[in-house]
């Protein structure tokens, strides 16, 4: 495609950060409803749906200031067409024959028609701008909510794919475009009435000047939309980029990363990239720039063209004698605002264009989501299960390069009420196990029953609903200590009794007393009285949440690495408790010394159970599998034997320490 020229220039960053061009070929244009491929046929098509759709958000949001809005606009262009017609009386009075007080008389109502029409007309501006200021924000959270409210129901594997996370990108933009389309549509309707009052005129006046006007006005309509279209290609061929070069500026200034950014010294480092990441962006608005410049001369060429000919036509007119003077000085005031309104015309409908393609982005983006929505309907589960199964499960993460599957014909039991436990080394396929447990992913191959309904079927809110997760990375909401345990049951009341026997079930409860407002310290720094805990702190804090989501499952996924020997201890006696009143556990741990109270431990390998059974049936020397489990539980063992010492004085790596008896 021609105007994504330059668009495989690949700076040194992107091959180095990001391990190549982050750059759309125009492929994406290929995409189904994409304006470009059809092109300018399209945009006259489609708009009138597009400013439909906005005009429904803007019904949506207030229907009172859209009428508000639509009727001084639609006045205020009445009001312009009647004044112009005015006008056009009072210089047709003026520069009649005979006396000048004569002339003046016989102009003067005319004259008072223009006064009144520009005092109505700066009424119903000054109504349609109110009415627009209280639209405008009102469209732009209605646009954003109709995505923001689809986008939290799509499948995770849509949200971790990167077409979808396209489309969100250039989305953002487009509720801001909504929002913005309102005054172009309301221009719009103001030029379109101006102009044909306009039109009106010079056509009374004489035929030949209507088709005359529109060829004034062609060229700088061309170039408009050619430059809007090539703004619109290069914002989607960039985006990626784009989003890039802000996030190596927002690292910059990340909490987080403050840390680290200081003591290696990656500030400068970070800002080198930034720099050649936005240098390249900067070569890409110079090219529109310079694109732009030269189409805005083409097109100045051809008005100047077509104005010569205008003024050539009214002298030959004239000179023919098929026009008096008279009419001829009327015709080019005409001419001049009739120009003048057919020029704002063509560029409030290119803003309205340019806008309506982010529009079209936004409707994509619905569409796209409502697509990929987790079902809403499914067959219930049955209230009582004895057990959930895994049957030959296979699944290969969506997009992955090699197509490796990270689960290869799985098939485990988890008994209601008993303790399930995954171990293996990095990568197996614990967590993917737990994920397509709680319902994030569906096999791609083999079932998974939850007593006799395949999960696949289930009505999945009612699957949600039975799991409660503390996952490897949980999430540390930036909200208060309160909310950060609460969150487990967003839907539930704030009850505090129950908070705090989360809190206390998970040991966090001294953590939060020890906050500087207790329960309301706000956990993100960076804000106004923002604190920051500890990671074992959070560990706590995410082990309340999901003690206080109370469901029937709960899946830990390394639950204690960050918590010292004394508060790991009390989280397993706790996870054990709980089994003993009847809640399913699945603990994925690295310390093998957690899982000897397991009623069965599963042992994964390169996505594949190699090994199972109890603890002491695994440690069994003359065990059938490969003792992988043994193994990596006497090397553990050895590790503290030869640590042992040491680890009196100084702490131990948590992964490899030597199980407390
Ligand atoms: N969201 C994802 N998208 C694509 N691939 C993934 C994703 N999550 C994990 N994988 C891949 O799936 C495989 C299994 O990962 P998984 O996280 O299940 O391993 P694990 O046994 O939990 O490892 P660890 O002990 O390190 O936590 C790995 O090869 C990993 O690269």
């Amino acid at each position: 495609m021609k105007e994504a020229a330059g668009a495989q220039e690949v700076s040194e960053s992107e091959r180095l950060l990001f391990g190549g061009p982050l750059r759309y070929d125009g492929g994406w244009s290929r995409h189904d409803g994409s304006f470009l491929e059809l092109g300018l046929r399209a945009m006259v098509l489609r708009m009138p749906r597009l400013i439909g759709s906005t005009i429904r958000l803007a019904h949506r949001a207030d229907r009172r200031a859209l009428l508000q809005v639509a009727v001084a606009e639609a006045g205020g262009g009445i009001a312009q067409a009647v004044g112009l017609v005015a006008v056009n009386r009072v210089l047709a009075q003026l520069l009649e024959q005979g006396e000048t007080t004569e002339r003046l008389a016989a102009a003067a109502p005319a004259l008072v028609a223009v006064a009144v029409t520009a005092v109505v007309g700066a009424l119903l501006k000054s109504a349609s701008t109110a009415g627009t200021g209280r639209l405008e924000p009102k469209v732009f959270r209605v646009a954003t909510e109709e995505y923001l409210e689809r986008v939290a129901r799509v499948e995770l594997a849509a949200v971790e794919d990167e077409e979808f996370h396209k489309l969100l990108d250039s989305a953002q933009w487009g509720a801001e475009s909504a929002r913005r389309m309102i005054r172009f549509c309301a221009s719009v309707v103001t030029a379109a009435i101006a102009l044909i009052a306009a039109a009106g005129v010079l056509t009374a006046l004489h035929p030949v000047l209507l088709p005359l006007l529109a060829m004034m006005t062609l060229p700088s309509a061309w170039s408009a939309l050619t430059i809007a279209r090539r703004r619109y290609v290069s914002f989607h061929t960039w985006v990626q980029h784009a989003r890039a070069g802000q996030l190596l500026g927002r690292l910059l200034i990340d909490v987080q990363a403050a840390p680290e950014v200081r003591v290696h010294n990656i500030g400068p480092f970070l800002l080198k990239h930034f720099r050649t990441m936005a240098e390249t962006g900067e070569r890409e608005q110079t090219r529109l720039a310079s694109l732009a410049a030269r189409t805005g001369l083409i097109a100045s060429g051809w008005t100047g063209l077509a104005t010569v000919t205008t003024y050539g036509v009214l002298g030959v007119l004239l000179w023919t004698g098929a026009m008096d003077l008279a009419v001829a000085g009327t015709a080019v005031i005409a001419i001049r605002t009739g120009s003048a309104n057919l020029e704002s015309l063509v560029v409030q409908l290119n803003y309205l264009y340019e806008e309506s393609l982010f529009v079209a982005d936004l409707d994509r983006l619905c569409r796209e989501a409502d697509r990929r929505l987790i079902p809403a309907t499914g067959r219930p589960l049955p209230r009582r299960i004895d057990a959930v199964r895994f049957e030959n499960v296979t699944f290969t993460y969506p997009g992955t390069v090699d197509g490796r599957p990270a689960l290869k014909d799985v098939s485990i039991t988890i008994p209601t009420g008993r303790i399930v436990a995954l171990v293996g080394s990095n990568g197996s396929g614990k967590s993917t196990l737990a994920k397509l447990l709680c319902g994030l992913y569906a096999p791609d191959a083999g079932r998974i029953l939850w007593g006799d309904v395949d999960a696949a079927e289930a009505d999945r809110a009612d699957l949600f609903d039975r799991v409660a997760v503390v996952a490897q990375d949980f999430y540390r909401w930036p909200f208060t200590a309160r909310v950060n345990i609460a969150i487990g049951r967003p839907e539930a009341p704030y009850d505090d009794d129950l908070l705090h026997a989360a809190a206390a079930y998970a040991g966090a409860d001294d953590t939060v007393a020890s906050l500087p407002r207790g329960w309301d310290t706000l956990l993100a720094r960076g804000y106004k009285g923002g604190h920051q805990i500890s990671g074992g702190q959070w560990q706590r804090l995410g082990i309340a949440r999901a003690r206080h989501r109370a469901a029937r499952i709960l899946v830990v996924d390394e639950p204690t690495s960050a918590l010292d020997a004394e508060a790991e201890q009390q989280v397993f006696d706790r996870i054990r408790d709980l089994a003993a009143e009847g809640q399913t556990i699945v603990l994925i741990t690295h310390r093998l010394h957690s899982v000897r109270h397991a009623d069965t431990i599963y042992v994964l390998e390169h996505g594949r159970v190699v090994e199972q059974g109890t603890f002491d049936e695994l440690m069994r020397p003359d065990t059938d599998g490969p003792g992988l489990f043994r193994r990596m539980y006497l090397v553990q063992s050895e590790q503290y034997r030869l640590d042992g010492s040491a680890a009196l004085s100084a702490p131990q790596d948590d992964r490899t320490a030597e199980p407390q008896r």
